[in-house]
């Protein structure tokens, strides 16, 4: 990191993250869950939606897909032409000298390009509840087994905010999330700690979860203090049997589920499952691809039966949730792909900081508590804004 500020003549990675954001490069920086180190690309070619996306077709790098996108899906690509680590700068064996040169030229002559955005009113918590009510009755109509409905806010940035600072800060705060920070032009700087991952493949194995409940967890509670209701435990098996469902669809049966167990996200617990493959039990070519597919969105983060789910989620939310509850991570990044849903995460926009979280809603929701919980969620990150 040092050397390629070095490099660039820049002082701080701070100083190099606005000026790629000035300049229009994109870019994501991202930690694993439990890990200490932190990788850093940039793309210097434009970032676009890959129409005919396949894993085993796709070169190094990062994707982000919003949650609309889905049948086909569509990530935007982030091409990891520069790697950062800790200890060195490489660049990608298919960018010239030419484009290198280009690139360092337009980092130290930046020209402002400011991400335009409009800071709008938020749902209160009245509308909110009253959208939980809704989801209720629909959900004794028939229309729909469960939906998770969201919303956001939006809060001043303090005149302090450095994105890089608060990635850093994230990252030393949520050891077992998948911190990130990531920049497309017009699409704005995402930063999140994800607890969820959609799905992982590194050739030795096929991994995803099912995530669902959620409790606060209090201070200095254990995880085996807390006690699962009914309600939280059936909306949990729900997203465990879409999954299980899923490789039904593909006629694979061999797969381990190991859970659900209570798992802490920051001041929260949640209820997870994990679903394994092992590759030396089952040859399956393009099982990533295939579950990305039917997985996303999952009933974790949409409802269920999706096609009931989503397009009432569309009517009602009156917003979009763009790359929120979407998903997000490297792809063939040294030789694996790991993608996590985009939850608990926030987009830095001109002025302001949007915030967002949704809740898994079931026949026995209270709105209240519902409204509460996404309370919660979005303080994740809002509490570590000073
Ligand atoms: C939708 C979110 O979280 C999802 C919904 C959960 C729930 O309803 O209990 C729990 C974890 C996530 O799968 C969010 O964080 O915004």
């Amino acid at each position: 990191m040092k050397e390629l500020a070095s490099i660039l003549s820049l002082k701080q990675p701070e100083e190099l993250i606005d000026q790629l954001a000035e300049t229009g490069y994109s870019f994501a920086v991202w930690r694993m869950p439990n890990s200490t180190e932190s990788k850093f690309i940039i793309s210097l070619t434009e970032p676009t939606q890959l129409p005919d996306f396949q894993i085993a077709n796709t070169s190094p790098g990062f994707l982000i897909n919003a949650f609309g996108d889905n049948h086909p899906i569509k990530p935007y690509f982030i091409s990891a032409d520069i790697i950062i680590t800790n200890q060195n700068v490489e660049f990608s064996p298919n960018i010239s000298d030419v484009q290198i040169d280009a690139f360092k030229e337009q980092i130290n002559t930046r020209s402002k390009s400011k991400n335009q955005s409009n800071k709008t009113s938020q749902p209160t918590s009245n509308a909110f509840e009253a959208l939980v009510e809704r989801a209720v009755a629909e959900i004794q109509k028939g229309t729909f087994e469960k939906v998770v409905l969201s919303r956001f806010k939006d809060e001043e940035i303090p005149s302090d905010f450095s994105s890089w600072q608060f990635f850093e800060t994230i990252s030393a705060q949520y050891e077992n999330a998948f911190c990130s920070l990531s920049f497309i032009p017009g699409k704005g700087m995402w930063i999140g700690a994800s607890p969820e991952l959609l799905i992982s493949d590194d050739h030795d194995s096929f991994k995803t979860v099912a995530l669902a409940g959620t409790k606060r967890l209090g201070n200095g509670q254990k995880l085996s203090e807390i006690a699962w209701t009914q309600k939280e435990i059936e909306e949990q098996a729900l997203v465990s049997r879409y999954i299980i469902n899923c490789f039904k669809k593909i006629r694979l049966r061999e797969f381990h589920e190991h859970g659900p167990k209570t798992i802490q996200a920051g001041n929260l617990a949640h209820l997870k499952t994990e679903f394994v493959v092992d590759y030396s039990e089952v040859t399956f070519e393009d099982l990533a691809d295939q579950m990305l597919e039917l997985l996303h969105p999952t009933s974790a983060v949409c409802g269920m039966p999706i096609e009931h789910a989503k397009p009432w989620i569309k009517e009602v939310e009156n917003y979009d949730r763009e790359f929120y509850s979407g998903f997000l991570g490297p792809v063939n990044f040294e030789d694996a792909t790991s993608l996590f849903v985009n939850l608990r995460c926030m987009k830095v926009m001109d002025g302001y900081i949007r915030f967002f979280a949704g809740a898994g809603l079931t026949e026995d929701s209270d709105p209240q508590k519902e409204y509460e919980e996404t309370e919660i969620k979005m303080n994740v990150l809002e509490s570590l804004l000073t």
